[in-house]
């Protein structure tokens, strides 16, 4: 019997972020071991015209959660869906609500934050900080609290080559950062954000290395553990391999490489792609839960949930197996050919980008506009280069992160919790997971399906045949240009015509021979 499952049963759980990617593969799981918990309580904003019980409503009834129906069918009774938006005071949340939570939360996981890299500072400071700080503060008036989990980054010191499992103080306190965000005006936190964030990529790992300060500095008696994952990707075994829902991390490169329209990127092969599967990462949340509710440490323990140190693979061989599985299982409608060269060198990277990227949206963009269309290709490709660069800081780095904690609470486990929860990454086959990556790609996020496989190969090869009929072309064309130019280059035509029309050690025309 696993201890962890066995842990969960009977409790009351509050999921921040149960919306997101990772949040719904915690709770996926957490409803298929422990059936028996009394209730996971999520806060849900609504969205894009959506109730919050709408909402709940799409996520149980998705695909991730088939198993889950089978294993819990009253799983509809078990969440509680409370309205909640994290950006206003007090959450929102209504004073029941409230009072509920606070009498009945056993286990508190925080995922919610903004992810974005390019969010204005003000934004990303009051999800990622002042949220955290409120919720902080929420679970110290929770007299059953056990734990609470806090999500991070192991990006959050991304400045640091070597980062342990510790919290680095950034040089301006997290409370002169909430405070100043109340009265100064957007233009000036505009002005001083690149000077906040120091060398640093973005605002997202500033605010999430803020959240963490504050987490430690607000503690007080709670039991509180941090984890701090890498590159979160698809899942690699459970519920099953391949599931994504969004376009962050790598996914989203996925596709613009396998449409055809990425096909180089400033990225350095042998760099460590410090990618975890969201699986994994769900599964050591889980087993920290209950080691910190059942083992009280007696300080923050901090989590690395990261794959290099145990399994790495780079960014080149990562690069080679996508493209190797859009050759089994292309995407349809593709634009281009997929391709993917890697280069470090800035000078030849915007060569590429003007060759590879701008150019044939310009000319499809021409032709769009030639056939009565309106011009879309150039305008996407904008946004995607836009994209790349965001990305870029983190696939031309390698870190190291120390694992001792994560290493500690792998030994702590029984066999079985091992097996149930296993975060252990040194059995994933990386060749094998990049494959169902790319499928899940396929299928959970463009929604494509396998039959259409055949007509997509054939779409290539028409697309190949474009290529080599326009290149042929535009050789052609240069040739002439250059020969009616170009003394050096006739005589050179005419050497070669020589060897063409002349067999060897002959000198009539081969037609007259
Ligand atoms: C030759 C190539 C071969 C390749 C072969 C493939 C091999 C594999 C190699 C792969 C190397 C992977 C490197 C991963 C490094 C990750 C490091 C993470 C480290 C930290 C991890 C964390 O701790 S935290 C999670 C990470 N956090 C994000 O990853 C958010 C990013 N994101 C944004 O910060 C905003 O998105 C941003 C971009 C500002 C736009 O912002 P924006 O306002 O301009 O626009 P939007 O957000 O509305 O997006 C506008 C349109 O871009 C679409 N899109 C959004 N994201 C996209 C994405 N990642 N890739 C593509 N497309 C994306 C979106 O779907 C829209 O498309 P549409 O217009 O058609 O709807
Ligand atoms: N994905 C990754 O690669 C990595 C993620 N992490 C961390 O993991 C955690 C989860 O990330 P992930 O699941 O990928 O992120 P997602 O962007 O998929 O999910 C973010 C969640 O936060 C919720 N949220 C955002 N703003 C508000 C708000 N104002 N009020 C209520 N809820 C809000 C979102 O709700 P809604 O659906 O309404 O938008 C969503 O449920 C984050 O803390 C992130 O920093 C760490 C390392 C890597």
């Amino acid at each position: 019997m696993s201890m962890i499952a066995a842990f969960y049963g009977g409790k009351s759980i509050l999921i921040t972020g149960a919306t997101g990617f990772m949040g719904k593969v915690l709770m996926e799981k957490l409803f298929r071991t422990s059936p028996d918990l009394k209730v996971i309580y999520i806060l849900v904003r609504t969205k894009a015209g959506q109730t919050t019980q709408q909402r709940v409503f799409q996520i149980l009834n998705s695909k991730l959660f088939e198993k889950v129906k089978e294993v819990c069918p009253n799983v509809h009774e078990k969440i509680r869906a409370i309205y909640a938006d994290l950006n206003q005071n007090d959450f929102a949340i209504s004073k029941e609500d409230m009072q509920e939570l606070l009498s009945c939360t056993n286990i508190i996981f925080h995922c919610a934050a903004t992810v974005r890299f390019d969010d204005p500072l003000r934004h990303a400071v009051q999800l990622n900080v002042t949220a955290t700080q409120q919720l902080l503060l929420m679970a110290s008036q929770m007299p059953k609290l056990e734990a609470f989990i806090h999500i991070s980054t192991a990006f959050s010191n991304c400045n640091l080559k070597h980062i342990d499992e510790v919290i680095y103080p950034c040089p301006v306190e997290p409370k002169k950062i909430i405070d100043s965000m109340e009265w100064l005006d957007d233009a000036i936190i505009d002005e001083i954000t690149p000077k906040l964030i120091g060398d640093r990529p973005n605002t997202y790992t500033y605010t999430k290395a803020l959240g963490e300060m504050v987490v430690q500095q607000e503690s007080g008696n709670l039991n509180i553990a941090i984890i701090r994952p890498s590159i979160v990707g698809a899942t690699w075994q459970e519920p099953f391999p391949g599931w994504v829902d969004n376009l962050n991390g790598p996914s989203g490169l996925i596709i613009a490489a396998g449409k055809g329209f990425l096909r180089s990127i400033r990225a350095t092969p042998m760099a460590v792609a410090d990618l975890i599967p969201v699986d994994t990462v769900v599964n050591l949340t889980l087993a920290v839960g209950w080691y910190t509710a059942v083992h009280r440490p007696k300080s923050t323990l901090i989590y690395h949930c990261t794959s290099g140190n145990f399994n790495p693979c780079n960014w080149g061989k990562m690069g080679f197996q996508v493209l190797a599985t859009f050759e089994k299982v292309p995407f349809e409608r593709a634009f281009r050919r997929p391709n993917a060269d890697f280069t470090t060198n800035t000078i030849t990277s915007q060569y590429w980008n003007a060759v590879s990227h701008r150019a044939p949206a310009i000319i499809y963009d021409f032709y769009l506009r030639l056939t009565g269309r309106k011009p879309r290709m150039t305008k996407l490709m904008n946004r995607l280069l836009r994209t790349v660069s965001m990305l870029e800081y983190f696939v031309n780095r390698s870190w190291e992160w120390s694992t001792y904690n994560t290493e500690m609470l792998m030994s702590e486990l029984s066999p079985e919790d091992q097996r149930v929860f296993n975060f252990d990454v040194r059995q994933l086959n990386w060749l094998e997971y990049i494959e169902n990556y790319v499928l899940g790609v396929k299928k959970y996020l463009l929604k494509e399906d396998m039959a259409g496989i055949p007509e997509a190969k054939q779409h290539l090869r028409r697309l190949r045949n474009i290529h080599y009929l326009f290149n042929t072309a535009l050789f052609l064309i240069a040739w002439r240009l250059l020969i009616a130019r170009s003394q050096m280059a006739r005589n050179v035509w005419f050497f070669i015509m020589r060897f063409d029309f002349f067999p060897s050690g002959s000198l009539q025309p081969r037609s007259k021979v």
